[in-house]
């Protein structure tokens, strides 16, 4: 029988850490979560005494968020859930009448740029304090993939239909489906044990076979960038400026090296956290 509870760190005991203000996310306060393992529900009978104090935290954590972001987030990971299906529906009959994957990104293309800008929305949700996530993982998981779907797949048309576009397509697509869902039957306070369990257990794959197809789309789109100079500034002009897109593609492709295993090794250490109740100290930002 396992419960929670959460101290601060900071030497102040035992005070709650979730509270839902900017300065949660955004200070350093180094969060501990503690698992009281008790011997046995059975042993110590608190069953539903344990029962009761879950959904009296449950409903606390409803009121410290606040019934507007509730519903607002309610709302939010609805839609996007509603999105991602309607987009793996749509990959999968697209697959069914062509046995192809060619032409599959053009046909889906509008719904894809259009949810995944929408997560942009995750951002300010760190910022203004209404989810307890890190600015700064959200961040870079967010930009690189409004960066892969504006500036790599939209804009360089040739590598639209290469294999490497459908592998980070169905990543995201399984993870975004599985992972809004889950948001939303937390917040209904109906989460099933199958969407928790794929929720911290389908990134350990789709993870690396997603940024594998990534990275695999800038390469391919080098060749192209390179022939036709596009997005980049040459000198002369009157800003004396000069930026080559083939070089920060190549850069872009390296910050893969030290940022993947950061947001890899956070979803490992959430995956504890959540589905083995491990003892977790963890900086915030
Ligand atoms: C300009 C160019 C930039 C280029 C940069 C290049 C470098 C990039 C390198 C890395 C590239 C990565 C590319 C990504 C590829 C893929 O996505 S492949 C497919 C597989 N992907 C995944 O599995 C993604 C996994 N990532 C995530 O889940 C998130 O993005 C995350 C930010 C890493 C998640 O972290 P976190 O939010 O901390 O985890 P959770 O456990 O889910 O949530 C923590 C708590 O927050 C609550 N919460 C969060 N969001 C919401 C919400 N929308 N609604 C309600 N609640 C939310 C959540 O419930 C948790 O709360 P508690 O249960 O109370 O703790």
């Amino acid at each position: 029988m396992e419960r929670w509870t959460e101290a601060a760190a900071a030497g102040s005991g035992t005070s709650v850490a979730r509270s839902a203000g900017p300065s949660r996310s955004c200070a350093l306060l180094l969060r501990v979560r503690v698992r009281v393992t008790m011997a046995s529900s059975e042993e110590d009978g608190t069953n539903g005494a344990s029962e009761a104090s879950d959904e009296k935290e449950a409903a606390g954590k409803r009121r410290r968020l606040g019934l507007l972001a509730t519903a607002w987030l309610t709302f939010y990971n609805i839609a996007m859930t509603a999105g991602w299906l309607v987009l793996a529906i749509a990959m999968v009959r697209f697959y069914m009448e062509k046995g192809t994957h060619r032409g599959l990104y053009k046909s889906i293309q509008k719904t894809l740029k259009f949810f995944q800008t929408f997560a942009l929305l995750e951002v300010v949700h760190c910022l203004i304090g209404i989810v307890p996530t890190s600015v700064l993982v959200t961040g870079v998981q967010v930009s690189s993939r409004i960066f892969m779907v504006w500036l790599i797949t939209h804009s360089i048309k040739p590598i639209q239909n290469e294999e490497s576009v459908v592998l980070f397509l169905v990543s995201w697509t399984v993870t975004e489906i599985t992972r809004y869902s889950f948001y939303t039957f937390s917040l209904l306070d109906h989460l099933p044990h199958f969407i928790k369990w794929a929720r911290y257990n389908f990134f350990i794959i789709l993870y690396p076979v997603g940024v594998a197809g990534e990275l695999l789309t800038i390469y391919a789109a080098l060749p192209y960038v390179k022939k036709s100079g596009m997005f980049s500034v040459r000198l002369p002009n009157k800003y004396n400026v000069s930026f080559d897109y083939y070089y920060f593609l190549l850069i872009t492709m390296a910050s893969y090296i030290p940022l993947f295993p950061q947001l890899y090794f956070h979803m490992l250490r959430q995956r504890r956290k959540v589905l083995h109740g491990e003892v977790i100290a963890e900086k915030d930002d």
